[in-house]
């Protein structure tokens, strides 16, 4: 960094007391002894460490526990370590050099230091390498809360549940005996006196009951002598995945047939948790699931790895559908097949790893509520999940000073959700951008039954004319009819979004020559809808965006009129320029219709917001005055967008109308079809002084418009716009 950077840097950390925290990095020429540039402090670079320990009596350790070494070499060859010549300096951590010739009896190096700020005013830590050493990313988060006075600080809460699915489902030689049961008994117990309330949540399929050896039988029965021991939830009766039942009333059934089994057999049934298998159908949603899960169980709160996706696990989120709470899991590195030591990917040592500072020990770190997954396989055999979770516990307790508890899923559900309230609103993705996704999603639902392209609006430009005049094309169909919106579905504004993909696409109900098909749907509201651009990003990342624009003056104009005739009592009350002058002070009722009135016509403000989803290149601008003069061109133009061929000819499908005053659409029989009377309605001109005000209103958001257009590699600038602006600067 130069000297002028430099010293703004430091005098903005110094006045704003704001700290800073480096790292340094590996070079290829090694170091010994050097200064670093203008600071009482040495470096050495490119050394072997071993066996990390922390200090004690740093200020800055809050999430991180001192007192036990880190036994081995801390991972590379080319770590930096610090020596300090001044009092502002205090290590953090210390690490021995891992070398033959290196004294065992020499005093540790500092491998992360701690700069007070009495030299220059200015508190850091230094790291002497990256982030590779697990001990060193718990140090960073410490730093932050330090450095940051606190406001970036996690809190050192963290709840823990344990998932045991597939109870009663596995293979003969695969399941639990009396001995495993005994022994997954007293690791509860064990993990009791750590984590309070801790409980092995058992999912069951109850079909499977007794399915195993006689030895193994007697083990199915030891679980239910206990069964006041754990807590339980229910699986599917028979395991199936729920995606795969297209009829909701067999899927009942088999739900059905589980809840008795818990009946017969006193295992409770009130947890209101239940986990699919595969975590079908829970993402994507499978409706029929929520259905029965609500019916036959009462089910409130599920959990899932699917959500947005599998990979990677750290972004995994909840989200809220039909009142049921999904809540992320979390996977602890064990499947259903890893079930001897021998044979766990990479051996024991990999398993020791993710535990001891490897990813299961950070997704514990990290997440202060994991629901982990696990299954009944893991806990017979080399019983690795026991193993897995007492050694992981025990080491977070080691190393960190976090409060690790348990509670039931309904209480963890509610938990996390006050914790993420901005989790509760699912974004619906495309299932078909994710295989996993794929496979749990029913064999009915494709992907061509999603839209190719979008009107999105916004309204009273004309987007009724060009829906009707792109569904007369052969290649080209539009969604079914909405019995509340007729032809606007309006998903992906307003609440329709929460009734969730499904209700989405029967819309478009999949049809039999699907390749010429363009699907599309216009809902004229999507385009100043807030959370519209990345709702249908995550759904139709690939999909057009075409728009119309037309002088936004004129458009509320024509919106005021609209709300007028559908009978708006505040827009009969008021005249439209009482509703585009009202003030700040004006009634409630008076400013949100002023404002529904206006915000549309910010055209620049909100084709930015879709443009930070989608790409230039799949949005098309139509001028709306060149839609209401020559359709025909306008659709040619639409169509080489598209890339529609062979392009369908409209100039013998559309016709000028005299009575109508616009284009309408040519019948078999050589009349012609206009739009109903709410399009292109009658009513007196606007007053001259709403214009000029509304031109003014507009000014810097058509001047914006223009420079967006030029941005767009738009050649010509509409005669509309010209004129909103021209007029203006002679007034
Ligand atoms: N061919 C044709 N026929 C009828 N109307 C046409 C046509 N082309 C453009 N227009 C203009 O469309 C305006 C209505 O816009 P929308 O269909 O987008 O309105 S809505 O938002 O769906 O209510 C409508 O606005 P008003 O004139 O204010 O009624 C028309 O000006």
């Amino acid at each position: 960094m130069d000297k002028w950077n430099r010293e703004l840097l430091d005098k903005y950390c110094r006045e704003y007391s704001v700290g800073i925290v480096g790292f340094a990095p590996p070079g290829e020429e090694s170091l010994v002894g050097a200064q670093l540039k203008g600071f009482p402090l040495f470096i050495h670079t490119n050394l072997r460490l071993k066996d990390a320990q922390l200090n004690a009596a740093s200020p800055i350790l809050r999430l991180t526990r001192s007192g036990e070494t880190a036994w081995g070499p801390l991972p590379g060859g080319d770590w930096t370590i610090f020596q300090a010549n001044h009092s502002t300096y205090e290590p953090l951590a210390w690490a021995y050099r891992d070398s033959l010739d290196y004294p065992a009896n020499k005093s540790p190096l500092a491998t992360v230091i701690q700069d007070h700020g009495r030299y220059d005013g200015i508190q850091r830590v230094l790291f002497g390498g990256g982030l590779r050493f697990w001990l060193h990313k718990l140090l960073l988060l410490d730093s932050l809360s330090y450095l940051s006075h606190g406001q970036l600080s996690l809190s050192l809460n963290r709840m823990i549940l344990v998932d045991v699915d597939d109870i009663f489902v596995g293979e003969k030689g695969t399941r639990l005996r009396k001995d495993d049961v005994m022994a997954l008994l007293a690791t509860q117990q064990r993990i009791q006196a750590l984590v309070p309330g801790f409980k092995f949540n058992l999912g069951f399929s109850g079909k499977y009951f007794h399915h195993g050896t006689a030895e193994e039988n007697l083990g199915d029965d030891m679980l239910l002598e206990n069964v006041d021991r754990f807590t339980w939830f229910s699986h599917m009766w028979n395991h199936q995945q729920p995606h795969l039942y297209e009829n909701v009333t067999h899927l009942q059934l088999d739900m059905a047939l589980n809840k008795q089994f818990a009946k017969d057999h006193g295992i409770p049934t009130g947890s209101g948790y239940s986990v699919s298998p595969h975590h079908s159908g829970v993402y994507p949603v499978h409706e029929g699931l929520y259905e029965a899960w609500k019916r036959v169980w009462n089910i409130k709160v599920t959990s899932t790895e699917e959500y947005p996706h599998l990979r990677p696990a750290r972004l995994r989120r909840g989200f809220i559908h039909r009142n049921i709470m999904v809540l992320p899991r979390q996977t602890c590195g064990l499947f259903t097949h890893t079930i001897f030591i021998e044979r766990y990917p990479g051996g024991r040592e990999k398993l020791d790893e993710s535990i001891q500072g490897g990813e299961l020990f950070q997704t514990i770190v990290y997440n202060p509520i994991n629901i982990f997954m696990t299954h009944m396989s893991n806990y017979g055999n080399d019983r690795l999940a026991l193993y897995t979770f007492e050694s992981v516990i025990k080491f977070i307790q080691c190393w960190t000073n976090l409060r690790l508890s348990s509670a039931p899923p309904l209480q963890l559900g509610e938990r996390y959700f006050q914790l993420y309230p901005e989790e509760a609103d699912p974004v619906w993705g495309n299932p078909c951008d994710d295989q996993r996704h794929q496979k749990i999603w029913s064999r009915n639902k494709t992907c061509d039954q999603l839209p190719r392209f979008l009107v999105i609006g916004p309204q009273k430009t004309g987007t009724t004319a060009l829906y009707t005049f792109l569904s007369i094309h052969p290649a080209i169909s539009s969604n079914l009819p909405s019995p509340d919106t007729f032809e606007e579905i309006q998903f992906f504004n307003g609440k329709n979004y929460y009734k969730g993909l499904d209700w989405y696409m029967s819309f478009f109900p999949a049809s039999k020559n699907e390749s010429s098909r363009y699907l599309f749907e216009k809902s004229a509201t999507y385009f100043d809808g807030e959370l519209v651009p990345r709702r249908a990003h995550a759904l139709l990342p690939r999909a057009k965006l075409i728009t119309i624009l037309l002088s936004p003056a004129r458009r509320a104009y024509s919106w005021y009129q609209h709300t007028r005739v559908h009978g708006d009592p505040v827009a009969n009350n008021y005249s439209f320029h009482a509703v585009i002058t009202a003030s700040d002070s004006a009634p409630k009722s008076l400013r949100d219709l002023r404002n529904r009135c206006l915000n549309p016509g910010k055209y620049a403000q909100h084709l930015e917001r879709w443009l930070s989803f989608y790409l230039p290149q799949q949005l098309h601008i139509i001028d709306g005055e060149q839609l209401r003069q020559n359709p025909v061109e306008t659709l040619h133009e639409l169509q080489r967008f598209l890339k529609i061929t062979p392009a369908f000819n409209y100039s013998s499908h559309l016709r000028y109308d005299p009575k109508k005053g616009f284009f309408c659409q040519v019948t078999n029989e050589d009349r012609t079809k206009c739009l109903g009377k709410s399009k292109g309605r009658q009513y007196p001109p606007m007053e001259d002084r709403s214009y000029k005000l509304l031109q003014r209103y507009y000014l810097s958001h058509n001047t914006a418009l223009v420079k967006l257009l030029k941005r767009l590699g738009s050649r010509t600038i509409p005669q509309w716009l010209k004129e909103d602006l021209t007029d203006t600067v002679m007034t």
